[in-house]
């Protein structure tokens, strides 16, 4: 579900850990919709830039407002820049479709040295956007170098209070809101500046606001060569949250902590400055929204089990009418009483349930299994065997396992997880029904057992199967993938208990 729009004005790294690829990955992280004007494709990878083609700035401006006269953005977020009339048509941009945010990241330098914005466009960026934006993002060097082109001292940085003191430097020149990045000078405990590499404690980002607002946030300093990219990925992560309608300090906070798990979980890719994990939070379903059943009748765990109780001995039997009359005596009396309990675990659903209409869906599902019993009782009298003999009869070991187990799953678990243990059943008996209807062995005159296969192939039945699945699908797209597979667990347990109940009674 997409939440939030913003358009990125930057440059390309092809490499994909910085500029607009980065860019992009940290939206798509945090459920936006991204838009893009190209200011400038780099020749880069981690070890370094080595060539820069600029895009003249009327191609830019026009890809600016293709995205805003049409789609509309909630935030702007600015990285590489590249030359300065590009810095003057984002700032008319800006004014002309009056962009409620505008994040700033003032990319000057690459972390491996390489020029990304003229020293003379740094009078543009001052003059012309720094009026309107809503948050700046330098790091220590960036401001250093902003404050002295604009003529300003940039002072001495020997504590963290000298830093609030640079970034409200900065924020006279026309910011709302300044980032100071410490990412490039850490601190020990005490908030002195770390002169030694094993005084390197932490790391403090400054927020300096309207009226006085100072924020602090600290992160544990860590060793690390996955650096590449965290400036144009944390002003991301703040245009992000800012699109979603956090204030200003929550969305700084929350995208700092964004880069540090970034950092931790990064992937060691590439020879030289490697790029972040921008997915360390990110789930990705294995199946599209509607198509769970399919994947998991696919699944590498299920597909095996699955075909092994649809195709069993016992139900080919059945289709061909060979299965011995005693056979099928003793699993309708089983089967009767399987239901009994398949109901309960049904009624139990319905307890745990939180709507009205999924419970009203779990009362649906036993007047079904009611129908089906009477079915069962209708065999049996054929078969002169009352329903005071079908109650009396003792359960055998595999339909208490079965049925008693998925009670246990019930009871222990969840909503969910009880109807994935009730799915192999109802699902089961509707594809076994399906593959016998079809299948070339499968006698029809004068089969003993045709009018069982019927019933499960019924219109009635087949509404039970679809009602279930929907009931699944709805459900289990609001889980974790690593749930889903203990889900499927369950469901491949129950599949087998299913293969056990074939099992109870001869089939030849
Ligand atoms: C296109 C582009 N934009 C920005 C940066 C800065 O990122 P870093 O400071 O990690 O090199 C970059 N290297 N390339």
């Amino acid at each position: 579900m997409i939440n939030g729009k913003v358009l990125v004005v930057a440059g390309s790294d092809p490499s994909g850990g910085a500029g607009l690829e980065a860019d992009q990955k940290v939206l798509a992280a945090h459920g936006c919709y991204a838009m893009t004007s190209t200011t400038a494709l780099t020749i880069q990878n981690t070890k370094g830039v080595t060539g820069v083609h600029v895009i003249p700035s009327e191609v830019v401006g026009k890809q600016i407002e293709a995205c805003l006269e049409d789609v509309g953005a909630d935030v702007i977020k600015t990285g590489m820049l590249a030359s300065a009339e590009t810095i003057q048509i984002i700032a008319q941009m800006v004014t002309k479709y009056k962009v409620p945010a505008l994040v700033v990241d003032p990319v000057m330098v690459s972390t491996s040295g390489h020029q990304l914005l003229p020293h003379e466009a740094i009078a543009q960026l001052t003059q012309h956007l720094l009026p309107h934006t809503t948050v700046l993002t330098p790091n220590i060097p960036e401001a250093t170098l902003l404050l002295s082109q604009n003529g300003r001292e940039p002072g001495e940085i020997q504590s963290v209070a000298d830093v609030e003191a640079m970034g409200r430097k900065i924020q006279e020149l026309g910011p709302k809101w300044v980032l100071v990045k410490g990412g490039h000078m850490p601190f020990r405990r005490d908030f002195m500046v770390a002169k030694a590499k094993e005084e390197k404690e932490v790391v403090i980002d400054v927020l300096i606001g309207p009226e006085g607002t100072v924020v602090r946030i600290e992160s544990p300093y860590q060793e690390s060569t996955s650096t590449h990219g965290t400036g144009c990925s944390l002003a991301s992560a703040i245009a992000a949250r800012l699109a979603q309608g956090a204030d200003v300090p929550t969305a700084v906070r929350g995208a700092c902590r964004y880069i540090e798990a970034g950092i931790k979980t990064a992937p060691k890719i590439g020879n030289g400055n490697g790029p972040l994990d921008h997915f360390h939070s990110t789930y990705t379903l294995p199946f599209s929204p509607g198509y769970f059943v399919e994947y998991l009748l696919e699944h590498p765990a299920v597909r095996d089990v699955w075909n092994e109780f649809v195709y069993h001995p016992f139900v080919m039997a059945l289709g061909n009418g060979t299965l011995p009359l005693e056979s099928f005596k003793g699993y309708i009396i089983q089967d009767y009483l399987y239901l009994v309990h398949f109901s309960r675990a049904n009624a139990l659903a319905a307890y745990k349930a939180k709507t009205i209409g999924d419970i009203s869906r779990s009362n649906e599902i036993i007047s079904h299994i009611l129908h089906e019993m009477k079915l069962h009782i209708n065999y049996c009298n054929s078969f002169g065997i009352s329903k005071p003999e079908i109650e009396a009869t003792e359960e055998l070991q595999a339909c208490t396992a079965y049925t008693r187990y998925v009670l246990d799953v019930g009871q222990s678990e969840d909503w969910l997880a009880l109807q994935m243990a009730l799915a192999p059943c109802l699902l089961g008996y509707g594809a076994v029904a399906k593959m016998l209807h079809a299948h070339a062995d499968t006698v029809r005159e004068g089969n003993t057992y045709w009018a069982w296969i019927e019933n499960y192939k019924a219109d009635d039945y087949v509404e039970a199967v679809r009602l279930g699945s929907e009931l699944i699908e709805k459900n289990i797209r609001l889980q974790s993938p690593s749930r889903i597979e203990e889900l499927i667990k369950i469901f491949v347990h129950a599949t087998r208990m299913e293969i056990g109940f074939w099992e109870m009674f001869p089939y030849k």
